[in-house]
């Protein structure tokens, strides 16, 4: 049987009286986009926030490619290869797509010196930056050392979601992706999901649009009140059931292993 690349069993996590997490156990399979919906304070966010190391759980296990891990920060999650885009990119506007590409990750030229002080190498991280883009299908961008801040909302997700796709990345989590953009770069954007998947690099997809969601995602995972309800296959339910299921207007399903 295939084993998932993440998954975590018996997540708990509380603020203060509020229970965030409660019990939550969560599945990626391989290859996959599995989208997680659920209402506003399901516990969506902390849920891809502990899979994230950007918080940590009360208690529960999280085990990557059969390993188990925890995640102490979000620097921790990236090197195990757990990469997340937040809504909020966490780009330098001013700087350009191959700095904010290589950002953390800077390539230096050899030298005797301390790694922090040797020259970065511009031209091998220019070049490597305009390889990975252009993999993606995202050579619109003209001009690897434009700035950042001149690029639509479209093109700095892309550039985002290529950036954690580019560095050996196990799992990509996505918050959102579409959330701030028109209809046209929506499907860009969603293309460009598509296209991860078939590199194959597993993604978990939060967003709240259904439509969405339904194109992209192979199996979503429906969160409430802090846990998984159920996993459903979006082939076999339609969108007012999933988000009946979310509600709790109509039962979920019932799954022995969700
Ligand atoms: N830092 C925090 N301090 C206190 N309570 C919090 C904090 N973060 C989340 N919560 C509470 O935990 C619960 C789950 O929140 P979470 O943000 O994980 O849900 P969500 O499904 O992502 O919601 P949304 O769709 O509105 O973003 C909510 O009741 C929320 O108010």
């Amino acid at each position: 049987m295939t084993q998932p690349v993440l998954y975590a069993r018996g997540l708990n996590k509380r603020y203060g009286k509020v229970t965030a997490l409660d019990n939550c156990d969560f599945d990626l399979m391989p290859g996959e986009i599995l989208a997680v919906i659920g209402d506003n304070g399901a516990g969506k966010t902390s849920l891809i926030k502990v899979l994230s190391g950007a918080i940590q759980p009360d208690s529960g296990e999280m085990f990557l490619e059969d390993r188990q891990v925890s995640f102490p920060s979000p620097i921790a999650a990236r090197q195990a290869g757990v990469e997340t885009v937040y809504q909020t990119l966490a780009m330098s506007p001013a700087l350009s797509i191959a700095d904010n590409m290589f950002m953390g990750r800077e390539l230096r030229k050899p030298g005797f010196m301390g790694s922090v002080l040797r020259q970065l190498d511009r031209p091998a991280m220019e070049r490597i930056a305009r390889e990975k883009l252009s993999d993606l299908g995202l050579m619109t961008i003209q001009n690897i050392n434009q700035a950042v801040e001149t690029l639509s909302g479209g093109q700095r997700q892309g550039v985002a979601v290529a950036r954690a796709a580019a560095f050996g990345s196990k799992v990509i989590i996505l918050d959102e992706p579409t959330a701030a953009l028109g209809v046209k770069e929506s499907r860009r954007v969603l293309e460009l999901i598509q296209d991860v998947r078939a590199r194959g690099i597993p993604i978990i997809l939060i967003s709240h649009n259904m439509p969405h969601v339904f194109e992209v995602a192979d199996r979503i995972h429906v969160h409430r009140l802090g846990r998984r309800l159920c996993v459903i296959d979006p082939k076999d339910y339609t969108m007012s059931d999933a988000v009946a299921f979310m509600t709790g207007a109509k039962a979920a399903p019932l799954q022995v292993d969700a």
